[in-house]
C-alpha cells in the first residue's frame, strides 16, 4: 500500500482560533475540513515541508512551529503518517491561496467529524485544552 508521510500545520492566533481550509470538492476526502500541510518530499524534514506547504497553500511564512505529535491512519487504499505541528508564530495573514474555503474556528469548538479519520485523536486533544 501506497504510504505518504505529511506535515500539518495547526496554525493557532492568539486568540486561540484555528485556521482550517476545505479539501476541493474533486479530492479524496471531498468537502473535509483540514489543516493546511501536504506530502514530505523525499529530500525535505518535516518542518521544511511543513514551511513550503504552509506559503503554497495559505501564503504564511512560518516562524514559529513546534512538533506536536503523529498519526497514523490506513485509508482504503492508502496510509498516511501525519506530523503535526502547533503553528503560532508567521508573517503574513492566511488565507486560501488555492481558492479553497477557509474559516478561523475557536479550538474548543472543532468538531472530529468534519475531519479526516486520521485527525480524530489530534481535534480531541486540541478541544480537551491538552495542546
Ligand atoms: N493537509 C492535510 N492532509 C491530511 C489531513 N488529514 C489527513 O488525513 N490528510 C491526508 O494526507 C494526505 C496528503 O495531504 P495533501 O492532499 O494535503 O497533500 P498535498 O498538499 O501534497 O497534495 P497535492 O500536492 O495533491 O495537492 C491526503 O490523503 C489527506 O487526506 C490534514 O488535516 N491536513
Ligand atoms: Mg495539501
Amino acid at each position: 500500500m501506497k504510504h505518504l508521510q505529511v506535515a500539518v500545520g495547526i496554525i493557532r492566533n492568539t486568540e486561540r482560533q484555528i485556521f482550517l481550509a476545505q479539501r476541493a470538492a474533486s479530492s479524496y476526502m471531498a468537502n473535509k475540513w483540514e489543516f493546511p500541510g501536504g506530502k514530505i518530499e523525499q529530500d525535505e524534514s518535516a518542518e521544511q515541508a511543513l514551511k513550503r506547504e504552509l506559503m503554497e497553500e495559505t501564503g504564511i511564512e512560518v516562524t514559529s512551529a513546534s512538533a506536536i505529535g503523529q498519526a497514523d491512519h490506513s485509508y482504503e487504499d492508502l496510509r498516511v503518517t501525519l506530523h503535526f505541528f502547533l503553528v503560532e508564530g508567521w508573517n503574513g495573514e492566511p488565507y486560501g491561496r488555492e481558492g479553497q474555503p477557509q474559516r478561523w474556528v475557536e479550538q474548543q469548538d472543532l468538531v472530529a467529524d468534519e475531519f479526516p479519520p486520521a485527525n480524530h485523536e489530534l481535534i480531541s486533544r486540541l478541544v480537551a485544552g491538552e495542546i
